[in-house]
């Protein structure tokens, strides 16, 4: 059966996780259920990882059906066929320069990260951290892209390393091909056979494994890294004003897919003041309006917003010139997006009903689940994930089709019930 999908987020103290995830942890609006699993479970000391809940922005089924007034998440949220999909995720602070050779408690974090599925690497844009997150000016923060990846191929290698005399001597002895042989290395980082194959596909190895020397071993482990832990950087602190330079620095030496730019601390401000009752702001977007805005847009009551002093004012109109039209949001909701985007998630949504998209018994809502699961999962998998042992009759997709079970879930393709 597929497990849920898990995204870590990593990076040195004080680059903004906890901002960016206070962002996303809204507990106190989860129903109870899903509070419990919020709650951070210390299991031997406080600096154990936390599992968090995040919400994944996704297009609603209902938005594709016209049914956008009747849809009630049973968890998350839809407003406007714009659904919020509670998503893991695991918060593995404490990683530091060294922490392969146990610096900062460096193992135990690094073997934290082996449960997730892709990474949200924090990065402090601004340079105003130094790499074990204290206070400075000036720092380069390419440097902890550098030494965060580093940190974790050495890990990963060093315990390959370390016994590859016997894998060598068992590969040969019994004939196994490479993708077996690093597959039993690499189970333990939930690494798969198509994982493996994956890697190895890249690299068009030409000796065979008995004769790898150390710098194959090493490009092999870090393409493995690559397939198992897709990371997207989330370059924070965007709003200061000496992140600029660093962002192009970046930005020329890494994929410009796998960077989203945010500024965590703009997005909590936003938040709060919405919560107030002071802005209208729509998560993700650049759309913040005030109660002078909204009467200027021809709504009388301002939209029963409350009036801003001139400080707020200032703060707002300022946190629009540095972030919102200069990056178009806070970039906060994209992290995860994008996360979600290398990861391939499909979201499927199980219904009772197929016909009316219901949930059964009389109600009139639709759509109350989503399921996020990873690309490449069978519609058997998938309602094997919903159902549990169940006996499986059949399953139909949207329209009352019947769906094959080998088929794979897509996108708008397989709804299924
Ligand atoms: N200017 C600016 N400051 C930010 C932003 N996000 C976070 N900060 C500040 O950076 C500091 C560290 O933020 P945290 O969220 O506690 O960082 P952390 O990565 O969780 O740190 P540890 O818990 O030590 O691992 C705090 O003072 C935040 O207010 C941002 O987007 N812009």
């Amino acid at each position: 059966m597929p497990r849920d999908p898990l995204i870590g987020l990593v990076g040195k103290p004080s680059s903004g996780k906890s901002t960016t995830l206070n962002r996303k942890l809204s507990v106190r609006h989860l129903p109870f259920k899903e509070r419990e699993h919020v709650l951070i479970r210390p299991r031997f000391t406080t600096i154990d990882p936390q599992r968090a809940i995040g919400y994944l922005q996704i297009s609603c089924a209902c938005a594709r059906y016209d049914l956008s007034d009747r849809c009630k998440p049973n968890y998350g949220a839809c407003v406007k066929g714009k659904r919020s999909v509670p998503i893991e995720l695991l918060d593995v602070a404490g990683l530091v320069p060294g922490a392969h050779e146990g610096k900062g408690l460096g193992n135990k974090f690094l073997d934290d990260l082996r449960q997730a599925d892709a990474l949200i690497h924090v990065v402090d844009v601004s340079g105003t951290t130094d790499a074990e997150g204290k206070a400075t000016r000036g720092y380069d923060p390419l440097q902890d892209i550098v030494w965060l990846r580093s940190e974790i191929v050495r890990w990963i290698e060093g315990n390959l390393v370390e016994k590859w005399g016997s894998i060598k001597r068992r590969h040969v002895a019994i004939k196994a091909n490479p993708i077996e042989t690093l597959q039993n290395q690499f189970s333990g980082y939930g690494s798969t056979p198509q994982t493996v194959a994956r890697a190895l596909d890249r690299l068009k190895l030409k000796e065979p494994l008995e004769h790898w020397s150390p710098e194959t071993i090493s490009s092999v482990v870090n393409s493995f890294t690559d397939e198992k832990f897709p990371t997207v950087f989330a370059l924070n602190k965007i709003d200061h004003p000496d992140a600029d330079k660093n962002i192009s620095k970046i930005a020329k030496m890494q994929d410009p897919q796998s960077i989203v730019l945010c500024s965590a601390i703009s997005e909590v401000f936003l938040r709060k003041l919405a919560k107030q009752g002071f802005v209208r702001y729509v998560e993700g977007s650049e759309l913040v309006d005030t109660r002078e805005d909204l009467v200027e847009m021809g709504e009388a009551d301002g939209g029963g917003l409350k009036e801003l002093d001139e400080k707020l004012k200032t703060r707002i109109e300022n946190l629009k010139d540095m972030v919102l039209y200069r990056f178009g949001s806070t970039g906060v909701v994209q992290v995860l997006s994008r996360a979600a985007e290398l990861l391939g998630l499909v979201p499927v949504f199980p219904v009772r009903n197929i016909h009316g998209f219901g949930a059964g018994a009389g109600s009139n809502a639709v759509f109350r689940d989503c399921v996020l699961v990873q690309k490449g999962t069978t519609v058997r998998d998938c309602a094997r994930k919903i159902m549990g042992d169940a006996p499986l009759a059949y399953v139909e997709g949207a329209g009352g089709v019947r769906v094959s079970e080998d088929e794979v879930v897509e996108v708008g393709k397989n709804d299924v019930s």
